[in-house]
């Protein structure tokens, strides 16, 4: 009590607030000094982050820079990959994509999308088969649902992938458009009653609205056409992602998909890939918003019509539509089996054009620009024929459709907007207010009272301008329905045409996925068929070897293969090498190519070690034609390695510099300016050049085994020495396809195929069968040269008999 007492003191009071002042003041003074101090190291610290960043940035650009021009990337784990690309053309700006490889339980998960289309078939019986037919006709059925579906699994993988954020966007862009249409439309309605009413300031008042209802418009109009084309760009990225990743990998699916596969008819993976999977992507996304949006529409305006109109209009304007929809879908032509006759002959098209880029050198030195002309020409004018015939089919179709979903649509929209005026009964709303003033107006003519007559004037005048507004928004409504309607119906035919691009990814997708999984089960009767391979191939053997496999050419699946060389058997270990021979034609490269896996093991057993590449455990196999890729100096010698696997494997520039001084190619990197010089290699370097950079390429992989078809046609002898020596020096043990006879002391062992039509001889070179058979090789040359010996003895004879009787000139002699 004391010490409250003592506080109520008022000059404790005072003491008490000037220390309270004098505390707040300085803890305000203090706060401030603080929140100044912050803001200075937050200023000072978002400084130096920017700095960082810029410099990480700029150090980050210059690496990728580089990468961009050496051809590399950046490998992250579980086969993420990043690379980078130019992101402007100017200022050499280059941005970074980050690549994720399609997990196999994804393919796995998916096989049963693309390698049986679950087709009900009903049979006459009334049974059903799920078994697909081989070729659905593309056109709007369950086949195309089933095949878009399966496609869509690819472009919108997850809930929560991008895409389905694009879509949500762009489902919220055409909403607030009809929206926008909804209130254009009411808006229309009041602007003609206040101008025909003479109202001046409720006329002002709604074009007001008017343009503030434009700006919203035309940014949602922006923003759907900008989501459409990033939403097709976003499904294309997917698509291609997983085509690449199922195209290009250890199953060889490029190789495959030419040589061994049937499934693509019309023009070869390239066209499906660069050509069908944008236009297919095109066109979904294109067909979202123009189906989605008037579907929409159709819902909003329908019920507004329905309220506005009542249920006879609503129930004409149903039926108006599924009549047109019944007649268009009867009377269009094919258009999703079009798109796809056109895309193939697009095809074929171009295919002769990559063929002539790729071998202009050799048609330039034949003078063959007529031919190859002729070729171009019948090739294009096929697609013209195809082209016109489309478009005359599209002529009459177009006719058909604008006339029924112009005119008679308009026609029949003045009609039931007109309903409320003259069938009040059967008008809605509309017709309600239209009875209910009638009403009103008989009243007071029956009233026969002056006042209530002018009213019942001015009622009539109210009346006609709101009948007046009522017509203008619900033909504006009309209108709108029409629009989204004629949109819908117009939309059947780009659908038709999606059928078409889907009918041809599809075929894309599930070839690939055929060949991936080796799946190919129809039975065939043919021999070697791809549905009965029953060999197979061991890899991790430390040599080469065949047990009873027959060399089979195979034909396109489904025909069967032909069989060149029959069960073939040999044994190869390291150090003893191997020379293939045998006249052109009779299946040496075939050997390689079941070696590499390009060819099925139709029956038996190759043994082989276990990568295709560099390595102890390695083999290599370089085909005839020396290739060179899209690169740098350097990518020549590595490839197939990036210069990130290069450096991961400890090789240096230097490295590569001895391998091609090895090879008697030192003087290039001098020449060309560089291992970072970009050039079209294959025009640069010369026959004999080309096949040392891939002797070079050899070296550097340095493999345990390597298979060479005709490695060294095209250069000199001494080179030629030289290389193989190299080689074997670093211990690759060497398997040589060649006819060449001279090979043979670079070799151990000899493989002559086709001895006696399909037959073969493996044996050592030099070995007793060889001798053996050069000896009787020896004495029939023997016997033959005595045989010539007796015989110009008897012509010696012949001559001087003749000679002495006096019948022959002196211009014979014994030669
Ligand atoms: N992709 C393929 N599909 C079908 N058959 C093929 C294929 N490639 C080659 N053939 C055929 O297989 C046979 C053997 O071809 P291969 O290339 O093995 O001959 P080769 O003995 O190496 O001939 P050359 O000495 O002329 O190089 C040939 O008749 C050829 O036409």
């Amino acid at each position: 009590m004391a010490a409250l007492s003592t506080l109520r003191q008022p000059w404790v009071s005072r003491l008490f607030q000037t220390a309270q002042s004098f505390i707040t003041g300085r803890k305000k003074k203090r706060n401030q000094t603080l929140i100044a101090a912050l803001l200075v190291l937050c200023l000072s610290g978002g400084a130096e982050v920017l700095r960082r960043r810029r410099i990480r940035n700029k150090v980050e650009q210059g690496r990728a820079r580089l990468l961009v021009r050496r051809n590399s990337g950046i490998q992250l784990q579980d086969g993420v990959k990043q690379v980078y690309v130019p992101s402007s053309a100017t200022d050499g700006a280059v941005s970074k994509v980050t690549i994720y490889p399609t997990k196999e339980t994804t393919f796995q998960a998916h096989r049963r999308l693309f390698l049986s289309t679950p087709v009900p078939t009903t049979t006459r019986k009334g049974g059903a088969s799920s078994v697909p037919p081989p070729k659905v006709k593309p056109g709007i059925n369950l086949a195309f649902l089933h095949q878009f579906l399966s496609l869509w699994s690819i472009m919108v993988p997850r809930v929560t992938s991008k895409e389905t954020g694009l879509l949500f966007l762009h489902t919220v862009f055409l909403v607030l458009r009809t929206y926008l249409s909804l209130v254009i439309a009411r808006l229309d309605g009041v602007i003609v009653r206040d101008l025909v009413s003479g109202n001046g300031k409720g006329f002002l008042k709604g074009l007001l609205k008017w343009v503030a209802v434009g700006i919203p418009g035309v940014y949602s109009n922006a923003m759907i056409k900008f989501l459409q084309a990033k939403l097709s760009i976003a499904f294309r990225t997917r698509l291609t992602r997983y085509v690449h990743d199922l195209y290009l990998n250890d199953d060889l699916g490029y190789y495959k998909l030419q040589n061994l596969d049937g499934g693509l008819v019309g023009g070869g993976a390239d066209q499906f890939i660069t050509t069908d999977i944008p236009h297919f992507c095109d066109s979904a996304s294109a067909l979202y918003s123009s189906l989605g949006k008037p579907f929409l529409d159709l819902i909003v305006f329908n019920y507004q019509l329905y309220v506005a109109l009542g249920p006879l209009a609503f129930s004409a304007i149903t039926a108006n539509y599924i009549g047109t929809a019944w007649i268009l879908k009867k009377l269009s032509p094919p258009f999703g089996k079009l798109v796809e006759a056109i895309g193939r002959a697009e095809g074929g098209y171009r295919s002769s054009h990559s063929r002539l880029i790729s071998n202009a050198e050799e048609i330039a030195f034949y003078g063959g620009s007529d031919m190859e002309k002729t070729i171009l020409e019948r090739g294009f004018a096929d697609l013209k024929a195809l082209m016109e015939g489309v478009y005359k089919l599209k002529v009459k179709y177009n006719m058909l459709e604008d006339f029924i979903l112009k005119y008679s649509w308009s026609a029949f929209g003045y009609l039931v907007t007109s309903l409320p005026v003259f069938l009040p009964a059967w008008g809605g709303l509309g017709g309600m207010l239209e009875l209910a003033a009638h009403t009103a107006t008989d009243k007071a003519l029956s009233d026969n009272d002056n006042a209530i007559s002018a009213l019942s004037a001015t009622l009539n005048h109210e009346r006609q301008r709101d009948r007046m507004k009522a017509f203008i928004t619900n033909k504006r409504l009309m209108l709108s329905l029409a629009d989204a309607g004629g949109r819908m119906m117009y939309s059947l035919k780009d659908l038709s045409e999606l059928a078409g691009y889907t009918s041809r990814v599809y075929s894309l997708i599930s070839t690939l996925h055929r060949v991936h999984s080796n799946t190919y089960t129809r039975p065939h009767p043919e021999l070697y068929s791809l549905a009965d391979v029953q060999g197979g191939t061991y890899r991790g053997f430390d040599g080469l070897r065949f047990e009873s496999v027959p060399i089979v050419a195979p034909a396109l699946y489904p025909q069967g293969g032909e069989e060149l060389i029959s069960a073939l058997t040999f044994e190869l270990h390291a150090g003893e090498h191997l020379l293939i021979s045998g006249p052109n034609g009779v299946g040496k490269t075939s050997v390689a190519r079941i070696v590499a896996g390009l060819w099925p093991v139709y029956r038996g057993l190759v043994s082989r070690p276990r990568l295709l590449g560099g390595g102890e455990s390695g083999i290599m196999v370089l085909s005839q034609r020396p290739y060179l890729s899209h690169g740098n100096l350097r990518d020549q010698v590595i490839y197939p390695h990036t210069e990130f696997e290069m450096k991961a494997a400890g090789k240096t520039d230097s490295d590569l510099s001895r391998i091609l001084e090895s090879v008697r190619l030192g003087y290039l990197e001098a020449r060309e300016g560089g291992f970072d010089v970009r050039k079209e290699w294959k025009d640069v370097l010369s026959g004999g050049e080309k096949q040392r950079m891939i002797i070079a390429r050899l070296l550097y992989h340095d493999p345990k085994y390597a298979v060479l078809d005709e490695p060294t046609s095209a250069v000199s002898t001494d080179v030629e020495g030289l290389l193989y020596e190299t080689a074997k020096q670093q211990g690759i043990t060497i398997i040589t396809i060649s006819s060449r006879a001279q090979l043979k002391r670079y070799h151990t062992f000899q493989l002559e195929l086709g001895v006696d039509g399909r037959g073969w001889e493996f044996d050592r070179i030099g070995g007793d069968r060889e001798r053996v058979g050069v000896r009787k090789e020896l004495e029939e040359l023997r016997r033959k040269v005595e045989r010539v010996e007796g015989l110009k003895k008897r012509l010696v004879d012949v001559k001087q008999e003749l000679g002495e009787a006096g019948l022959v000139g002196k211009s014979i002699t014994a030669n």
